[in-house]
């Protein structure tokens, strides 16, 4: 097992909790320390994306043969791409000398402690449901439908995060610069 500051580290919680800001100052405090796994995708590269950079750009029969393989961690399809992370992704991230922070649902947390990867797990928790509400209207990038939607899912992510032994650490992101600070303590232990 690496030591405890370079297991790849899960951070998981109701969306609009706040993970990506938390996570966007991570990254930007912390270059060079911290990584992102490059995710499999099907679809086409775009004008200025490289192979092994932004994507590893498979072929559709490559993708499902990985899958069946039983390679991936999560997988999705959006408007006809496949889109996925691999257990080999995470090993590579570490294998560069970083910590591979992967941003995940409650489905590829499961997905994750069933791997050998040895990950540790932040439980990222909203204050209230009422805050959650506030803040997933407030980011204005949603859709009534899809704030209403957020909130049911985020019911069963507080119900799994709340149980015992779901993560190492919960930390409620009420003040953000306390929640960043827990968060840089954890992943770094200093
Ligand atoms: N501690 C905080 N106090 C108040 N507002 C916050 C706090 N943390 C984040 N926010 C705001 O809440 C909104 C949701 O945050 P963010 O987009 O980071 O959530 P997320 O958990 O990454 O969501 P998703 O899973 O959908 O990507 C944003 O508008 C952000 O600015």
């Amino acid at each position: 097992m690496p030591p405890a500051t370079k297991r790849p580290v899960v951070v998981f919680g109701p969306s609009g909790t706040g993970k990506s800001t938390l996570l966007k100052r991570l990254f930007a405090e912390h270059p060079g320390e911290v990584g992102f796994s490059i995710s499999n995708t099907t679809r086409s590269p775009r004008p200025g994306e490289a192979h092994g950079r932004d994507y590893h750009f498979v072929t559709r029969e490559e993708f499902v043969a990985a899958v069946e393989r039983g390679e991936f961690i999560e997988h999705a399809e959006f408007s006809g791409n496949m889109y996925g992370t691999t257990v080999r992704a995470v090993r590579d991230v570490a294998e560069a000398g970083k910590t591979c922070i992967l941003d995940i649902d409650v489905q590829g947390v499961r997905s994750v402690k069933a791997t050998d990867l040895g990950a540790r797990f932040v439980f990222v928790a909203p204050p209230s449901m009422e805050e959650l509400e506030r803040r997933l209207r407030g980011r204005g990038t949603d859709s009534e439908d899809s704030v209403m939607k957020r909130l049911q899912i985020a019911q069963g992510e507080l119900e799994y995060g709340n149980q015992p032994g779901a993560c190492d650490i919960k930390i409620v992101n009420d003040d953000v610069d306390r929640a960043y600070k827990a968060l840089e303590q954890f992943v770094f232990g200093c």
